[in-house]
């Protein structure tokens, strides 16, 4: 069964890139075979990746939908069921040193529901074959929630730096624990602290709402920078200091 990594977080506080940085981490360490899935709709992982954007399964669902309104599209030789497990399937993109599922967004009225079951019923079938699945989730993680994953192993959850934001991590905590998803870890990254170094008031806030801190990343010009030029960040040297910063995060918990 495949290790499954689950990063969440609010939206803007670097959870894509610390996802990012750690798919290129488990790569050079030769932890594939890799399953990438982005399941934050406002998420770009396929930038700080550096790949192109694959063909998202809401972009399928939508598609099955219109096609069905007109009356055409499905191949006569195939039935509905068929047609949508083959094209979802097709949805999988195969890159380089990774696969990678997209959720994309739900269109007009639609909800994630069908997708949701959809992306359940691949990885039933496909996560044999990873080693390490890592998923980028959007804040309220329905994708968690409604028991698309088989089951989380870890679960990191990305703050900023301040008061404000681990509040806001503490309640998807919150909602992990009523939940009962029982990862089999959940813990805390703050990103972007300046210098690395968390003040006394958000160290008195994580304690306060009973978060375990995996580790602190530094705020990294080298990230900036490579957003500026239009680089995927995941690239980034593995010297620069958030990489060290994360290594290290990951070497202590044994990824
Ligand atoms: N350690 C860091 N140092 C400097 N800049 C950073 C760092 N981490 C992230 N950033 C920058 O912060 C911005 C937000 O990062 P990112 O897109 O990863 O956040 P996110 O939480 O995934 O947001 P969303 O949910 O909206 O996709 C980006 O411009 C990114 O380059």
């Amino acid at each position: 069964m495949a290790y499954t990594i689950a990063v969440a977080g609010k939206g803007g506080v670097g959870k894509t890139t610390v996802c990012g940085m750690m798919i290129d981490a488990l790569i050079k360490g030769g932890k594939g075979p890799l399953l990438v899935v982005d399941a934050d709709a406002n998420s770009n992982l396929n930038e700080v990746l550096g790949v192109e954007a694959g063909v998202s399964l809401g972009q399928i669902r939508e598609e099955i939908a219109q096609a069905e309104l007109r009356g055409d599209t499905i191949p006569k030789s195939m039935t509905k069921a068929d047609y949508a497990e083959y094209r979802f399937e097709s949805a999988l993109a195969e890159e380089d040193d990774f696969d990678m599922l997209v959720m994309g967004r739900t269109q007009g009225k639609g909800c994630y529901c069908y997708v949701n079951g959809v992306l359940k019923t691949l990885l039933d079938k496909y996560i044999g074959a990873y080693r390490y699945v890592v998923i980028d989730n959007e804040a309220g993680m329905e994708h968690i929630a409604r028991g698309t994953l088989p089951h989380v192993d870890a679960l990191l959850l990305v703050s900023d730096c301040s008061r404000r934001g681990v509040q806001a991590v503490a309640r998807i905590a919150e909602m992990v624990r009523e939940l009962d998803l029982k990862p089999g870890l959940m813990k805390l990254i703050i990103n972007r602290a300046p210098g690395g170094v968390l003040s006394d008031g958000v160290r008195e806030e994580i304690e306060a709402h009973h978060l375990e801190l995996a580790g602190v990343l530094p705020q990294d010009d080298a990230v900036y920078e490579a957003d500026c030029d239009g680089k995927p960040s995941s690239k980034i040297p593995d010297a620069s200091p958030v990489k060290r910063a994360l290594h290290g995060i990951m070497q202590d918990l044994s990824l």
